[in-house]
């Protein structure tokens, strides 16, 4: 089995591309922001609220590094790349940075995001500082960047598969 991890802002379409990818690839796929609401049995606003940053970032980054243990296609959660430990694993297999603008994310993502506990309801302004704040975080593991602003989802998985297909014959 192989490990294609997705990373990259929130609103820049982990979740949406993730599945339609695994189902290209015929491999098994896991969103870990989904993973860790199933664990804690609550969502992930009401981890923020009820026990704090913190402690969310110590299951995700568990549950990070148990899901690139696993394999397959993963999304992460779009700080999980912050992490020391994740961004170690995050060298050793195959990532892909789903690359967009604060504009874009932040008309994907509405104007006032509900599920989403970092952007508040300040999101273009909120998703400004954090894509300045990690940009390096998520250029520094990235084996493959597509930009997705222009592109639908669909569009998004055939970039990606053209440049699997590519390394592919690098190697
Ligand atoms: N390439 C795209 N074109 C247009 N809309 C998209 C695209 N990718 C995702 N979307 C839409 O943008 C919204 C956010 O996408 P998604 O939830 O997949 O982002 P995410 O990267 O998983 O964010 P988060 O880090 O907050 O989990 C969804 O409503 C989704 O349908
Ligand atoms: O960008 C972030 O730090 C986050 C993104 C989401 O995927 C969730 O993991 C959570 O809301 C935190
Ligand atoms: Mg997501």
């Amino acid at each position: 089995m192989s490990v294609i991890v997705l990373i990259g802002a929130p609103g820049s379409g982990k979740s949406t591309v993730g599945p339609l990818l695994a189902e290209r690839l015929e491999e098994e796929f896991v969103d870990v922001d989904a993973l860790i609401e199933q664990v804690e049995g609550r969502d992930i606003p009401e981890i923020f609220l009820v026990e704090g940053e913190p402690y969310f970032r110590q299951v995700e980054r568990r549950e990070t590094l148990a899901a690139i243990e696993c394999g397959g296609v993963i999304s992460l959660g779009g700080g999980a790349p912050v992490d020391i430990e994740v961004g170690k694993a995050l060298d050793q297999v195959c990532v892909v940075w789903l690359d967009v603008s604060a504009r874009t994310a932040a008309d994907r993502v509405g104007l006032k995001d509900t599920g989403r506990p970092l952007l508040g309801s300040q999101v273009h302004s909120q998703l400004v500082r954090l894509m300045k704040d990690r940009r390096a975080v998520y250029e520094r593991p990235a084996t493959i960047r597509v930009s997705t602003d222009k592109l639908t989802p669909d569009q998004v998985v055939e970039a990606i598969m053209s440049e699997l297909a590519d390394l592919e014959g690098e190697s």
